[in-house]
């Protein structure tokens, strides 16, 4: 019989489709986890930088960089008009102008929206609306070049735009690093998200094993344990539990059929009982007998120990049968096999020979012993007094003979013979005696 550990009765109460779930949900979700937890890694950490990154160098690095190029255009067109006095100068200028005017709105507005410091920019602007001035005054002017109030002029210009360029140069420095640090953030997400999508495929590979365990744990390995149980039950062994603890399916089988070995256990039972014993008296029968004698005397042989036979005939039976009828036969049997069973061990073995003839086998017993317990039984059936139909009373005697082995006979024959032929000399010697083989 198995002494499997019993599992809690939460565990054994689930059903084969539980099993099969959890076993494939255990395979499945882990990849699944993975795939979301990774999508969404990757969105947050790398696309989103990403697409932030590029959107600010168009948005913003673009038109700050149009700007430098501008104020220089700007620059050239002022200093130029300061020094040739030519017209197309000053449309060249508004022109640049203009576009510095939309690069400076634009790029309040998208600094803005990307939630960056517009300080910067906004001096810029302040700083580039003072040279705007400047700017204007100079090109109101005709061409006076050694004037020195517009060399004055054109000096402070030329601080102012160096400046701006240079606050414009802050505001664009600041942007890239923030910027380059946005994408080593984005670069070292993506080398996080790729160790962890190889934590992620380990994990999903554990997650498929267990969930292969608890398939072969709740099914293959029960059902292999079914068809041993089944098997060892085939080839006899009528003793065999099959134990299975999940699913419950196969648990309900496992019990049908520990039930069905069990009945069929008790029904074999019944069969050797009836196949060993005599129907009438309950005694062991004659192909019992023989097997016990032969064990006996085989067993006395090997320990080179005694045994005893005694063989009982009850007296006039045929005349018994014939004065109070078969049925009245039938009880007197059963009264003696009683008195037989009722005087002697519990190591002795009572049978009926056949017919109103009895054999009791004595193991680890002497002649005289043998001799004593046929008397005790001689003894007791004379002593029974049988009540038969009405208020009739009977009685009955028995003769017996005695043979021990080694010296009365070494095999069941001949110590049989020995008996047979003691149990003959009572019959003739008068009846209800004991007699023993010589
Ligand atoms: N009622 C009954 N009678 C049986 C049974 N088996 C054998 N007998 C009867 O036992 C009787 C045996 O008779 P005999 O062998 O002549 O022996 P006996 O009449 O006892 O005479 P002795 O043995 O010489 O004393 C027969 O009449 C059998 O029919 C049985 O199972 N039931």
């Amino acid at each position: 019989m198995s002494t499997t550990k019993k599992m809690p009765a939460f565990w054994r109460r689930r059903s084969l489709r539980f099993w099969l779930a959890t076993g494939m949900v255990m395979s499945i979700l882990p990849i699944f986890a993975s795939a979301v937890a990774g999508y969404l890694l990757y969105h947050q950490t790398i696309i989103k930088p990403l697409v932030e990154v590029s959107s600010k160098q168009q948005s913003i690095l673009q038109p700050l960089q149009n700007m430098q190029l501008s104020l220089w255009d700007v620059s050239q067109s002022v200093i130029d008009f300061a020094i040739d006095g030519e017209v197309q100068r000053k449309t060249a200028y508004r022109s640049e102008a203009e576009q510095i005017d939309t690069n400076f709105a634009n790029l309040s507005i998208a600094m803005t929206a990307r939630g960056l410091a517009v300080r910067d920019i906004n001096e810029a602007q302040h700083e580039w609306r003072a040279l705007s001035t400047v700017s204007n005054t100079i090109l109101s002017g005709g061409f006076q070049q050694v004037d020195p109030v517009v060399g004055e002029q054109v000096e402070e210009f030329e601080t102012r735009i160096n400046r701006l360029g240079h606050q414009i140069e802050t505001v664009r420095d600041a942007v890239r690093s923030k910027n380059d640090r946005m994408y080593e953030q984005a670069l070292a997400s993506l080398t996080l998200s790729e160790r962890l999508v190889a934590l992620g495929f380990v994990v999903s590979i554990i997650g498929a094993l267990l969930g292969i365990m608890i398939i072969n744990r709740s099914l293959v390995s029960s059902m292999d344990q079914l068809a041993a149980g089944a098997m060892s039950v085939a080839i006899g062994d009528r003793d065999h539990l099959i134990e299975i603890q999940i699913p419950r399916e196969l648990t309900s089988v496992a019990d049908a059929f520990n039930l069905m070995t069990k009945r069929i256990r008790e029904q074999e039972d019944v069969l050797e009982h009836i196949a060993r014993t005599d129907g009438l008296t309950g005694l062991y029968n004659r192909r019992e007998f023989d097997r016990i004698l032969a064990e006996e005397l085989q067993r006395a042989k090997r320990y080179d120990r005694p045994v005893s036979l005694i063989i009982g005939d009850i007296d006039h039976f045929k005349k018994f049968n014939d004065t109070h009828g078969h049925q009245a036969g039938d009880e007197a049997l059963c009264v003696v096999a009683h008195e037989l069973t009722e005087n002697l061990r519990e190591t002795d073995k009572a049978c009926r020979f056949g017919g109103e003839e009895f054999v009791v086998v004595l193991p680890e017993c002497d002649a005289k012993t043998a001799r004593q317990v046929a008397e005790r039984i001689r003894l007791a059936v004379e002593a029974r007094v049988l009540q038969l139909d009405g208020d009739q009373t009977v009685t009955l005697t028995i003769s017996l003979g005695v043979a021990t082995s080694p010296n009365n006979g070494e095999t069941p024959k001949t110590l049989l013979k020995s008996a047979d032929s003691a149990l003959y000399k009572s019959k003739e010697h008068g009846r209800n005696r004991v007699m023993s083989a010589v």
